[in-house]
């Protein structure tokens, strides 16, 4: 099959959350079952400031009205992935991908209503005429309208699907002040009674398939409370809404081989888990104690990952024995309690306002537990690097947490982790306990928990399978 993936940010080429991780792997992983598979996104800054790519097409353009916007095609691949960006600086060349740090750019909505245009425009130049165009999350969501109402013949044989990373972000902006979408009155019919127009919403009508990023949260979103308001629209497309389960990058996130790590280690031999939690202690200013559980949390810091609940609790949770790592960038009111607490219990809390690649892989391979208590959660990337780094994740039953990990108290002889149910703080500091009581009293029991979840395998080939019938799914049948 010939596969358009149409997405705003791809790991190792721009970046601000799991959306990016997805974006490079499942299309490998696509390349690897022998689809065409090539990529579309924007030549944002951090790309550009990167690789300095070539232009290899003539200049195309978009209209809005009368007005012509003139951009670039550049080109690179990804593990033979093509991957093909749209070069329109005043829309791209930014510090920020959504904003500058603090607020939201205020054109989003004119920038990916032109980016699905662009994006479309860019298979036509190339001449690459999909089977598949693969929309992913709000700033795509658009390409599924545009092709079924496209005027040229080009896109007459090709189907969309719509992947939900996250249904909490929806585009949602003011119709009259779109300039790319004015002509279109059919979606103009779609605004909301303050004029608002929701991209995300747009998608769930006009894409021929949707698929959610784990079957859990699928189920959710078919729900009045799991839907983010988005529960009409969802339900009467129900028949065409299924999960699939993210994978993990196990080449990336191998505690064996990784080169981020002061000692490698595996499933057989945790010696060097313990050198590398020394280390991370060292360098975060913890106090360096072996028998003391470590618990880390890596997110961006937003209310979706369950601050609301964890923040009242801190203080109570740093009376036991143990330590608290926070690493993150986000809400300036998360980060400011969390900055609070770590003052008050210098010894016990520590919190970086800060993301990078090597201290992601520091925490996961450091920690004892992954603390990932989230309000919702699509799928969840991190908790499957944690397993796989042996770090045992504490984790709310909800969205892809529930489909990726394994309760003690539910499956005693499979478990990988710990869980709980109810989005308060009661709940989740039961929860903590729990697990600090299984560390200090079932040591050994423990390493067996670490070993067995560190052997569980969530793979991008098989989602890749997934996808694939999918697709088909959405295809004639005499494709
Ligand atoms: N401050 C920061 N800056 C940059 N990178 C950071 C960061 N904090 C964490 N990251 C990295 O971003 C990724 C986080 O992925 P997650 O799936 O856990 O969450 P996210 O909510 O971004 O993704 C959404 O999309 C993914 C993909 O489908 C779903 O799994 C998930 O549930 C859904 O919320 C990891 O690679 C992590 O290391």
């Amino acid at each position: 099959m010939k596969i358009l993936f149409v997405v705003s940010e791809v790991e190792d080429l721009a970046k601000t959350g799991g959306l990016a991780d997805v974006a490079k792997s499942l299309p490998i992983a696509l390349r690897s079952l022998g689809h065409d598979v090539r990529i579309v996104k924007p030549y944002y800054k951090q790309l550009a400031d990167k690789f300095k790519l070539e232009n290899v097409s003539d200049e195309q353009q978009v209209h809005a009205g009368d007005k012509e916007y003139r951009f670039n095609i550049k080109r690179l691949e990804l593990e033979s992935v093509p991957v093909y960006c749209v070069d329109y600086p005043d829309y791209f060349h930014r510090a920020g991908l959504y904003s500058d740090g603090y607020q939201p750019f205020g054109d989003n909505a004119e920038r990916f209503a032109f980016f699905s245009l662009a994006a479309l425009q860019t298979a036509r130049a190339v001449d690459f005429q999909p089977d598949i165009i693969h929309c992913n999350d709000w700033h795509t969501s658009l390409c599924s309208y545009f092709i079924k109402r496209d005027q040229s013949g080009f896109f007459a044989r090709t189907k969309s699907l719509l992947t939900i990373h996250n249904g909490a972000y929806q585009g949602s902006y003011r119709f009259a002040d779109i300039p790319f979408l004015r002509p279109h009155s059919e979606l103009a019919a779609q605004i909301d009674s303050h004029g608002n127009l929701n991209f995300l919403k747009m998608g769930i009508v006009y894409a021929d398939k949707i698929n959610a990023v784990s079957p859990n949260y699928a189920r959710e979103l078919l729900t009045p409370l799991g839907s983010h308001n988005l529960y009409h629209e969802l339900q009467s497309r129900a028949n065409d809404v299924t999960g699939i389960l993210n994978g993990c990058d196990y080449q990336q996130w191998d505690p064996a081989s990784d080169t981020w790590l002061p000692a490698n280690y595996n499933s057989e031999s945790l010696k060097g888990k313990k050198v590398c939690k020394k280390a991370l202690q060292e360098e975060v200013g913890l106090p360096v104690k072996d028998g003391v559980p470590l618990i880390g949390m890596l997110c961006r810091l937003t209310e979706q990952k369950g601050f609301g609940y964890l923040l009242p609790i801190l203080g109570q949770l740093l009376q036991h024995n143990v330590q608290v790592l926070v690493i993150g960038t986000g809400d300036p009111v998360i980060s400011d309690v969390l900055q609070f607490n770590a003052a008050q219990h210098p010894d016990k809390l520590v919190f970086r306002d800060d993301f990078s690649t090597r201290i992601a892989h520091m925490l996961e391979a450091g920690c004892d537990f992954f603390l990932m208590p989230s309000l919702f959660e699509p799928c969840g990337l991190n908790q499957m690097y944690s397993l796989a780094f042996g770090t045992i994740p504490i984790v709310r039953a909800v969205g892809g947490l529930r489909d990726t990990v394994l309760d003690l108290q539910m499956l005693p002889e499979q478990a990988t982790g710990f869980m709980f149910e109810a989005p308060d703080s009661s709940a989740l500091l039961n929860c903590v306990r729990r697990a600090l009581l299984f560390y200090h009293e079932y040591p050994d029991e423990f390493v067996q928990m670490q070993k067995r979840a560190m052997r569980h395998r969530f793979t991008w080939y098989d989602a890749a399978l997934n996808y694939q019938a999918l697709y088909q799914n959405c295809l004639p049948m005499d494709n």
